[in-house]
């Protein structure tokens, strides 16, 4: 019978210990706005609908307060590669435990079949000695959730000293929802690991094959799926495949996911920044991320704002998943659209799979940027407009069945 194993195993690749001013470093990074970080903090670890509205925003925390509740997010980044069967996930992490990073990293396997090959590939490029734990039987996507959780609190509550960053790999068929939304609504593991973000390994030569398949119904196309909550995407394997090939699939994979960054790989071979320190769930990264050559006008825009035309918009939908992306000059009133992303996660939130956006509100000189997934959001106040600066707004939404027409008459009826 075949069997799934979640795993842990140390990467010794890297032995430098962590100095202080390299966590100094690291918060000082992230406290360019921190205001919006302590918002983050407090909505991420206190609410489970994340949403504050203009009235919550005032700047009411004192420096001291905002220096305490940045020092208190220490939380382990962690890291979910997925990917289809045979797309490169091993070949990724090899690479990520192989390279120069300064990152010591904890990895989390979840293999599928009676023969635990990945590891044993994994641990003939480590260095040695690698601590491995077995935890359950099943899919991390499943029956094995509870055993994560469980392994990432011992993890960082008796390890915490030997890793600064958690990768966790995940089976060919696994879907990332439930893993992401296990990271973001349990509270005791909230509180200690942060979800850094979702890569998703493409293989350029099957994929279109698989992301086409036409599933029974209420059958969920993994492939896609896998597309669809990707932070990052490595179209690995472009060795097998011609330069037209490789554009139809960039096309497919962004009317999938019109947010996600991505980067053409032969055997995994990225940027070690491409795919760990990605922040994928970080307020104060969301506007970069939207503003992505990708995520750009994905589906078109509103009126007022023309410096896209000659875009090429592809408005066919071969699949249930697909991106919405609105741009839209004009100012938007917060607390409609609080009532608005209400009603539509309580009409659709199943469905509603990412949400990334970054408003131009009335009444304030700061951005509003927002992150969700699924029912879950999180939302706060970010930079300043500058004084000559054109506030649009962008908001990208990715889902199963999204409505287009519906979400831009939706965003339309929140302009002031
Ligand atoms: N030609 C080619 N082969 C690759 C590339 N990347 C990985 N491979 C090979 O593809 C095969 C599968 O790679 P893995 O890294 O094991 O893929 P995986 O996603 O971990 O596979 P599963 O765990 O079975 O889902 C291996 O033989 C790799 O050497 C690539 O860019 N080009």
């Amino acid at each position: 019978m075949a069997t799934a194993t979640l795993r842990c195993l140390f990467s010794r690749t890297t032995t430098r210990t962590l100095s202080p001013s390299f966590f100094s470093c690291r918060f000082a990074q992230s406290s360019s706005t921190p205001l919006r970080a302590l918002h983050s903090f407090f909505y991420r670890n206190f609410n489970s609908r994340n949403f504050c509205t203009a009235s919550d925003y005032i700047p009411q925390y004192s420096d001291t307060a905002i220096a305490a509740g940045l020092n208190l997010d220490d939380r382990i980044p962690a890291t979910i590669i997925t990917g289809f069967l045979g797309s490169g996930k091993t070949t990724l992490l090899n690479h990520i435990l192989t390279s120069n990073h300064g990152k010591r990293i904890a990895v989390i396997e979840n293999e599928f079949g009676e023969v635990d090959i990945d590891g044993s590939l994994v641990a003939s490029h480590s260095s040695s000695n690698e601590d491995i734990v077995m935890v359950n039987n099943g899919c991390l996507c499943c029956t094995v959730r509870g055993d994560l959780v469980k392994m990432l609190l011992e993890l960082v509550r008796n390890r915490r000293d030997s890793f600064d960053h958690i990768v966790i790999e995940t089976t060919g068929l696994a879907k990332p929802g439930p893993v992401i939304e296990t990271f973001c609504s349990d509270e005791l593991l909230s509180g200690e690991v942060k979800l850094d973000g979702v890569v998703t390994l493409v293989d350029s030569k099957h994929a279109m094959q698989h992301l086409n398949e036409v599933k029974p119904r209420f059958v969920v196309n993994e492939a896609v799926e896998q597309v669809a909550y990707a932070d990052r995407i490595v179209l690995n394997k472009i060795d097998l495949v011609s330069e037209a090939e490789l554009e139809a699939l960039l096309r497919r994979i962004k009317l999938i996911n019109g947010m996600a960054q991505i980067k053409q790989a032969r055997f995994g071979v990225v940027d070690m920044d491409f795919v760990l320190g990605v922040g994928g769930y970080d307020l104060d990264r969301i506007e970069s991320e939207v503003q992505s050559e990708n995520s750009h006008c994905v589906h078109g825009h509103e009126s007022g704002h023309d410096h896209h035309k000659g875009h090429h918009h592809d408005h066919v939908h071969d699949s249930a998943v697909s991106s919405v992306s609105i741009v839209s000059e004009g100012t938007l009133d917060l607390d409609e659209v609080d009532d608005w992303i209400e009603r539509l996660i309580e009409e659709k939130g199943d469905d509603l799979y990412r949400l990334k956006g970054v408003l131009s509100v009335s009444g304030s000189e700061e951005r509003y940027v927002l992150q969700g997934v699924h029912s879950i959001l999180d939302g706060c106040p970010g930079k300043t407009w500058g004084p000559n600066e054109k506030r649009i707004s962008k908001l990208v939404f990715i889902g199963r069945n999204l409505d287009e027409t519906a979400l831009r008459k939706g965003f339309k009826g929140c302009l002031v």
